[in-house]
């Protein structure tokens, strides 16, 4: 498998991929690189110190792990779980072998996030992610709909399906804040209703066998983050959907939450599911800085008021105090239907996140 043209090939100085300013603008130009048409293609699914471990072969009686470092070439590139990477070297996944990950393949989608809304910075927390699963508590701890709003305002403007996952609906009614979403046409899944969750038959689990199902559901042939705060209940959903014991498979076995002690993003299997079911836990995500966003991302992935922009003044936030907006009067004419004011106030509701910080932590109750 080892191969000795790759091995000395890939350790190029970082000169050979010096960027240059490009003259039309802002993409930079990369030199060619070598193709390394044998590296075999891998889904990363953790990330520990310099460290990669990627799945590869997935699905064929050839499935393995496989250990790499990044080539210095891509010493600059962050590569996250999710990402799909080419690796060359030992690629075995033998004990105690390391391969060499010399190529990123394009993403599908990117969740990004800055350090905080003044910090343009962006880090990226996980790649080609189809569904991002937000998980709240009806109660214990409160909802905090500002982090809900961030989730979401991060979800569209990658291109991310939202789904909102409440727990423990045995210890409140959650029906304010279905309502709270309603114009969203937001998918909302939650426990059974109050009670239902603590007179579960298996009485190790607080949760809903129902909810597990529907999530189940929800998440198979895709790939799923699952993002909440600490004591939501998100463990105990993703150790229900994948096997708290983790030996139900090989991957899930080795990269098990017991010898997994970093804070980094993990990817998962998901029994009794299709190929390409994968549901990525991001332990040490806990907020979403949002100063990366573009704003008209956010409108045009709300279909029926996208088009409206297009007339709006360069530069338009499209808050409500924006002036010469075109999404009030292209509400007020009934472009955007019936539910159209209540969809503009959502939109706005979530455009305003990023910028109140002190009304969102006192959201958060801290
Ligand atoms: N009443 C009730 N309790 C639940 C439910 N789901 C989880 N819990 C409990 O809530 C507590 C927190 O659950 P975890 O799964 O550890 O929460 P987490 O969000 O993963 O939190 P961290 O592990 O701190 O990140 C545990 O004591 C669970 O047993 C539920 O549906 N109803
Ligand atoms: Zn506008």
């Amino acid at each position: 498998m080892s191969n000795r043209r790759n091995s000395v090939d890939y350790d190029w100085d970082e000169s050979d991929v010096r960027v240059r300013a490009n003259k039309k603008g802002t993409r930079p130009r990369t030199k060619e690189r070598p193709a390394f048409e044998d590296a075999e293609t891998g889904r990363v699914v953790t990330v520990d110190r310099g460290r990669y471990t990627a799945v590869v072969a997935e699905d064929t009686d050839d499935e393995r792990l496989v250990t790499a470092v990044r080539a210095k070439a891509l010493r600059r590139t962050p590569v996250v779980a999710g990402d799909l990477v080419g690796l060359v070297g030992d690629t075995t996944g033998a004990p105690d072998t390391l391969a060499r990950l010399v190529r990123l393949e394009d993403r599908r989608t990117l969740l990004r996030r800055s350090a905080d809304d003044t910090d343009p910075v962006e880090r990226v927390v996980v790649a080609n992610t189809d569904q991002l699963v937000i998980v709240v508590a009806a109660a214990d701890p409160e909802p905090r709909t500002g982090f809900i709003d961030r989730s979401l305002v991060a979800a569209y403007d990658a291109g991310i399906e939202p789904l909102l996952c409440i727990t423990k609906t045995d210890l409140r009614d959650p029906a304010w804040l279905i309502e709270h979403y309603r114009a969203l046409d937001l998918t909302v899944l939650t426990s059974g209703p109050a009670g239902a969750g603590s007179e579960a038959s298996d009485d190790s689990l607080p949760l809903d066998p129902a909810l597990v199902q529907q999530l189940r559901e929800h998440v198979d042939g895709k790939v799923s983050t699952m993002l909440g705060h600490s004591g939501v209940g998100k463990s105990t959903l993703v150790n229900a959907l994948t096997g708290a014991d983790r030996a139900t498979g090989g991957v899930n076995a080795v990269t098990g939450r017991g010898r997994h002690t970093s804070s980094s993003a993990l990817a998962l299997r998901v029994p009794d599911t299709g190929p390409g079911t994968w549901i990525i836990d991001t332990p040490g995500v806990r907020s979403f800085g949002l100063a990366h966003v573009d704003p008209d991302r956010i409108v045009e992935s709300f279909d029926e008021l996208g088009e409206a922009i297009a007339d709006c003044p360069k530069g338009c936030t499209h808050l409500a105090d924006a002036v010469g907006c075109a999404l009030d009067a292209w509400v007020a004419d009934g472009h955007a239907g019936e539910a159209g004011p209540a969809r503009l106030e959502s939109l706005r509701r979530l455009l305003g996140s990023g910028r109140d910080e002190e009304q969102n932590e006192k959201h958060l109750g801290r």
